[in-house]
């Protein structure tokens, strides 16, 4: 049953906290159970007052009972307000931890914006489960339990007519839960929608903009929002019919136990202080009726932020990350064989059936029209996706064997329009290795030409780019990703060159570096550009899914009918 792996899952966040949670339970409930004492202790007052004695022992009982009972409470309810966002914290560690280990084609298939909802607001709402859902819940049930005996002593009858408007309430109260947990998640999942639709916007910002999209767009964002506050409207109305309920039925009760209990005083069958007692306990009968609500309510909307949570935890995740040990600089040299991959089993397939060998060192491009499937080279020896057949190996070692962590550690990666992250300069060039020293930082500086650049900026180094900080051009930005990947040390750099034109100086800039790395390393690069392909070792031309041709440019111009057309009209070369 999915509720029980719920539970379960929530209880696995709560484990770490189970001391504080009983402690927090037992002050709280401890607090609660004062309170039932307090019609006792009245009936004392009221009894001592009939019998003429002295009130000073009675009526300091009563006081000291209220003060004890109320500071044992409140300490109870700090204690579960901290287990609480424990609990909170827990979860988003475990969740977030969780993202970050998900496969890539797991992250494809979702929305960004429902995933930063799921762990921002959804275990927002773990905290009250147990604070006002669990233990509220509990100590309600204490506090009914406690009230019923107390009235069975004073009066069975009286205690019969309280009983039926008890049940009557319960059945209603059971009508209503499934009603309100399902706007409940509902309201989670709309909010999730609206991150979605806010994150799309931000992604494509100036696109927006440029296209005066608007007020289209915040009509969207508006219409998710207000599906939220349907929802939770849902939540408030189903929740005030289950309130009201009980407080009616409360209220009925203690009229009909007046009546009957008055009577019964009138003919002698029952004292007035026990009359007086009784109503005593019928009143704390409605607050205890009421935090039950309250508190099911709560879990209701904790289980439904659960199972939000739980379809992320629930997702495949990539194999645990292994110390990447020291995987040597060695040049590697990387093999396909028989490769056929697609991106899901209802998407098309991209590679039929691709083979071709890299020897370690030097300069290898890929080239082909658009959607031949380049990229996805890269992207399955980074082993973002898994081919369906066929042999991938690095170092003539099957990929499949490698430790990921050891693989991805041999491996630089430069996307294409590769991302500047927001931090500084330093921040973006260390990343991948945060232990590298100042020499070497110097030293790929000087590689990828990005010297004049730092020299420029008005902090060097420290300054700070992305989205708070300068802007870098395309240029800059592509040697900015080449240098944190250098930084790491490949034994094979695979670089995805940008499909937009860069400017002469740019390009040249580029030429060097890419040919001024090839002499340390090897090269795998996606290419879009003549330079590139000119001076490249060897050039794979691939097409719809396949190697078609590999050769130098000068075999390549003489003996493959599409290389000539890609570099006559692609690479702009005259025909
Ligand atoms: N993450 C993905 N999920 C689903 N399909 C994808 C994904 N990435 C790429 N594809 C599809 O796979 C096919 C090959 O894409 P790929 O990016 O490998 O081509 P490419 O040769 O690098 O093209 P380009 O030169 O335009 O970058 C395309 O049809 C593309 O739509």
């Amino acid at each position: 049953m999915p509720e029980t792996a719920s539970w379960r899952l929530l209880f696995a966040y709560v484990r770490p906290h189970r001391r504080a949670l009983l402690l927090g339970g037992v002050l709280s409930l401890v607090g609660s159970l004062a309170g039932l004492a307090m019609p006792l202790l009245a009936k004392v007052v009221i009894d001592a007052f009939g019998e003429q004695r002295s009130l000073v022992g009675p009526v300091l009982g009563l006081t000291a009972a209220v003060l004890l009972g109320a500071a044992v409470g409140a300490l109870g309810r700090y204690v579960l307000e901290r287990m609480g966002e424990g609990v909170v914290f827990s979860a988003r560690r475990s969740l977030v931890d969780r993202m970050l280990r998900l496969r890539v084609s797991e992250v494809d298939r979702l929305k960004p914006g429902d995933l930063l909802s799921r762990v921002t607001s959804d275990t927002t709402l773990l905290r009250a489960v147990f604070t006002d859902g669990v233990v509220e819940t509990v100590s309600a049930v204490f506090m009914l339990v406690g009230a019923v005996v107390m009235m069975a002593i004073m009066d069975g009858l009286l205690l019969l007519i309280t009983l039926t408007v008890l049940i009557l309430v319960g059945s209603l109260v059971g009508l209503v839960m499934p009603r309100i947990r399902r706007a409940s998640t509902q309201a989670q999942v709309a909010v999730g929608e609206m991150g979605a639709v806010l994150d799309r916007v931000l992604q494509a910002f100036r696109t927006v903009k440029a296209s005066g999209a608007e007020d289209r767009e915040i009509a969207t964002v508006g219409a998710a929002a207000r599906e939220a506050r349907d929802r939770g409207v849902a939540v408030a109305w189903w929740t005030s019919i289950a309130g009201i309920s009980a407080w009616v039925s409360a209220q009925l009760a203690f009229v009909a136990v007046l009546g009957v209990g008055g009577a019964r005083v009138a003919s002698g069958a029952l004292e007035v202080s026990s009359l007086i007692a009784f109503l005593l306990y019928l009143f704390y009968l409605v607050a205890p009726i009421g935090q039950m609500v309250q508190g099911v309510t709560q879990m209701q909307n904790g289980l439904a932020a659960v199972k939000r949570i739980r379809e992320i935890e629930e997702l495949p995740a990539e194999e645990a990350a292994d110390a990447a040990g020291t995987v040597g600089t060695a040049p590697a040299g990387v093999s396909f064989e028989g490769v056929a991959f697609r991106y899901g089993d209802d998407r098309p397939v991209v590679h039929h059936d691709v083979s071709f060998t890299v020897p370690a060192g030097g300069m290898t491009a890929l080239v082909g029209p658009s959607g031949a499937g380049k990229s996805t080279v890269f992207a399955l020896l980074e082993r973002f996706y898994e081919q369906q057949s066929g042999t991938i190996s690095v170092d003539g070692r099957d990929i499949g064997q490698w430790p990921l962590g050891r693989l991805r550690a041999s491996l630089g990666y430069v996307e294409q329009d590769a991302p500047v992250l927001d931090g500084s300069l330093r921040e973006n060039l260390v990343f991948a290795a945060p232990e590298v020293g100042e020499a070497e930082i110097r030293r790929v500086l000087a590689l990828t030409r990005l010297e004049d650049l730092v020299a420029r900026l008005p902090e060097g180094l420290e300054t700070k780019v992305g989205h708070r900080g300068i802007m870098l051009s395309g240029g800059e930005r592509q040697r900015v990703a080449i240098a944190r990947a250098l930084l790491r040390r490949p034994r094979l750099l695979l670089l995805d060159e940008a499909t937009s034109q860069l400017d002469a100086v740019n390009e040249l800039r580029l030429r060097e570096v890419i040919a001024e790395v090839a002499r340390e390393t090897t090269v795998l690069v996606i290419a879009h550009r003549l330079s590139t392909v000119t001076t490249a070792d060897r050039i794979v031309v691939m097409e719809a899914g396949r190697v078609r041709a590999v050769g130098t440019h000068s075999e390549l111009l003489d003996g493959d009918d599409l290389y000539r057309e890609l570099a006559a009209t692609q690479f702009l070369l005259p025909t």
